[in-house]
């Protein structure tokens, strides 16, 4: 029941709706308890032989009014609850998303996928259940359980009614324990679940590298055995849920043998008539709805607290970032000062230490050191992927934090190393952060980003589908449409992590010269592992373990032996050798 108190906030929005839909199910209940009454009416009619045939005719009329209208309204009360669980699903999962979409990475990195998915999925149609299910179930079993045992006792007898309701308290007692076996079966399926949605995933986002190292089998056997965790534990839910059924049509059935062994005596001492007997077995037969809804509903209700507890469990998780009361909505303008003193993900490590760079609006930054000094990190910082606890970032003189999340963002195009493209077409996916963009706009972009002429290549050019159901890219070719789509957004700072490491030399020094062409006042950053891309940027940065080790222009790191001159001569080297290699 307690996830009937949670999900109180709901019930008070839709009260309206959830009250209509109630009075009518009690309406229905009421309707439903008129044909018994009617039908041991006749009987005793027939049997004293009394009945003519108007009298017949009205209570037929009678009873076909009740069918037409409790069909009616039994179409109205479905829409309205059924109606508004719907919406609560909706709303949730809405709720979900949202949440999901303002979680940081660090969220993303310590979650399972597989576990998301399965929370919007699985998780919110049991809460839909239960506001819908859940609520028809509760009110009809009490309801119409109720109605017809009080009508039994009052139209008919109240001893009789005693005597068929002896095995029910058996019932309430197994439906209990069958219920709390089921919160914790279901919890086991559902998690189970979630490990299989999480495989599943896994598997398809990796099944490249699977088929590369020939690892098919070992997949398909560690998949089967996860599929058959699952059908274990939901095995384990229906067995229980089996349980249910049987032992309603147990105690339904044990009702029924009580009541024709003692009604017979009532009728044969006449304390009833042959027509209230029937009537009597009729209304023991309506008994069997509500009290496989009270089942049901234990049923319902506890998978829904244990998917409720779940979902809000989720969206619980603080942000990591959040807009302080007073972030102001401009987007930020200016220099960029990066003032780091400490930052570490989790205390283990010192991921930044002490960087200071001072940029000024309109230049390039480059960051080079080697993998895992920390070059993501601190564009990240940047970006307010999380927040720097000892030091700040500041633009236009201005703490990155003084400003809202999404202003800063505004001003702000990142092109991630781990570029990302969606199963549409070319254009949409460059337009992606602009949606109205012209297609001359989209051109323009992708020129600039170096990818129009293999675009026109494509039989349908930029309407090209990507993804599964089109074109297959080259690691290079999603890399500049990445950057394409950053560059439609002409932003006030660009950001390249490593953007350009799958892209011949040509085709870097062709998109680094558009881009100082294009964005003379705009800053650019751009982090890479290979030093042609950073050559020329007004300064450089060189990181190790998170420390900022080198800083100047190239000239100035090329006048002694720095870690970059080392690295820069390494290079010119291995691309001389490659470049006669490619002579040959
Ligand atoms: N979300 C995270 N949680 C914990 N540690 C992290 C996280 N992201 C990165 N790190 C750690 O921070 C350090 C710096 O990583 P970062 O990705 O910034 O390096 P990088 O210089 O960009 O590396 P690469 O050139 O390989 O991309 C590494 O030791 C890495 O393991």
């Amino acid at each position: 029941m307690k996830v009937f108190v949670d999900l109180g906030w709901y019930f008070k929005q839709e009260k309206w709706r959830y009250l209509t839909g109630i009075f009518i199910l009690i309406l229905v209940s009421a309707l439903t308890l008129i044909p018994p009454y009617i039908i041991g009416v006749v009987v005793d009619g027939i049997s004293a032989q009394a009945l003519t045939q108007q009298q017949l005719l009205i209570w037929m009329t009678v009873l076909l009014a009740i069918g037409v209208l409790s069909y009616l309204l039994r179409y109205v009360w479905r829409i309205l609850i059924f109606g508004a669980s719907i919406k609560l699903a909706r709303i949730l999962r809405d709720k979900l998303y949202e949440h999901f979409t303002l979680m940081s990475g660090k969220f993303y990195q310590k979650k399972r996928t597989g576990d998301l998915m399965a929370h919007a999925t699985n998780d919110i149609r049991a809460i839909e259940q239960t506001a819908g299910a859940g609520v028809l179930t509760l009110v009809d079993s009490l309801t119409m359980g109720s109605f017809v045992i009080i009508t039994m006792a009052l139209t008919i007898s109240w001893e009789l009614t005693l005597i068929a309701l002896i095995p029910m308290p058996f019932m309430a007692l197994m439906t209990s324990i069958y219920g709390s076996m089921l919160h914790k079966r279901f919890s086991r399926a559902q998690q189970a679940f979630s490990s299989l949605n999480d495989k599943v995933q896994e598997s398809m986002s990796g099944i490249k590298v699977t088929k590369a190292h020939g690892y098919e089998n070992e997949e398909v056997s560690s998949f089967k055995s996860q599929s058959n965790n699952v059908v274990r534990k939901n095995m384990a839910v229906a067995k229980v849920d089996a349980l249910f059924d049987p032992t309603i049509s147990l105690v339904v059935g044990m009702s029924f043998f009580l009541s024709i062994a003692f009604g017979a005596v009532y009728v044969v001492n006449e304390a009833i008539t042959i027509g209230q007997l029937t009537s009597f077995t009729v209304y023991l037969g309506l008994l069997i709805w509500p009290m496989l809804a009270f089942g049901w509903f234990f049923n319902i209700v506890e998978r829904g607290r244990a998917s409720n507890d779940r979902v809000n469990n989720i969206l619980k998780v603080p942000m990591d970032v959040k807009d302080s009361a007073q972030a102001a909505s401009t987007v930020p303008q200016g220099n960029i000062s990066f003032q780091i003193d400490r930052f570490s993900y989790d205390e283990t490590e010192e991921n930044l230490k002490d960087i200071h760079i001072e940029l000024q609006e309109g230049n390039t930054l480059g960051v080079a050191g080697r993998t895992g000094s920390g070059k993501t990190t601190l564009v990240k910082a940047l970006l307010r992927d999380f927040d720097i606890k000892d030091g700040d970032i500041y633009i236009g003189g201005k703490s990155i934090r003084s400003f809202e999340k999404n202003a800063l963002l505004n001003a702000v195009a990142f092109v991630p190393q781990d570029h990302f493209l969606f199963s549409a077409t070319i254009a949409d996916n460059i337009a992606f952060g602009k949606p109205d963009a012209s297609y001359k706009e989209i051109i323009e972009a992708a020129r600039h980003a170096g990818i129009h002429a293999d675009i026109s290549r494509f039989t349908e050019g930029y309407e090209t589908m990507v993804g599964e159901r089109g074109v297959t890219l080259s690691g290079g070719q999603k890399q500049r449409i990445s950057i394409a789509r950053a560059l439609l957004l002409n932003p006030q700072i660009l950001i390249l992590d490593d953007s350009l490491s799958a892209v011949d030399a040509r085709t870097e020094e062709f998109i680094l010269r558009n881009l100082k062409k294009i964005r003379q006042n705009k800053t650019t950053i751009i982090t890479a592992h290979r030093l042609s891309a950073i050559m020329h940027a007004d300064e450089i940065a060189v990181l190790d373990q998170g420390e900022l080790t080198e800083k100047g222009t190239h000239n100035d790191l090329m006048h002694f032996e720095s870690w970059y001159k080392t690295m820069y001569e390494a290079q010119q080297v291995e691309m001389k050798i490659e470049e006669g290699h490619g002579d040959e």
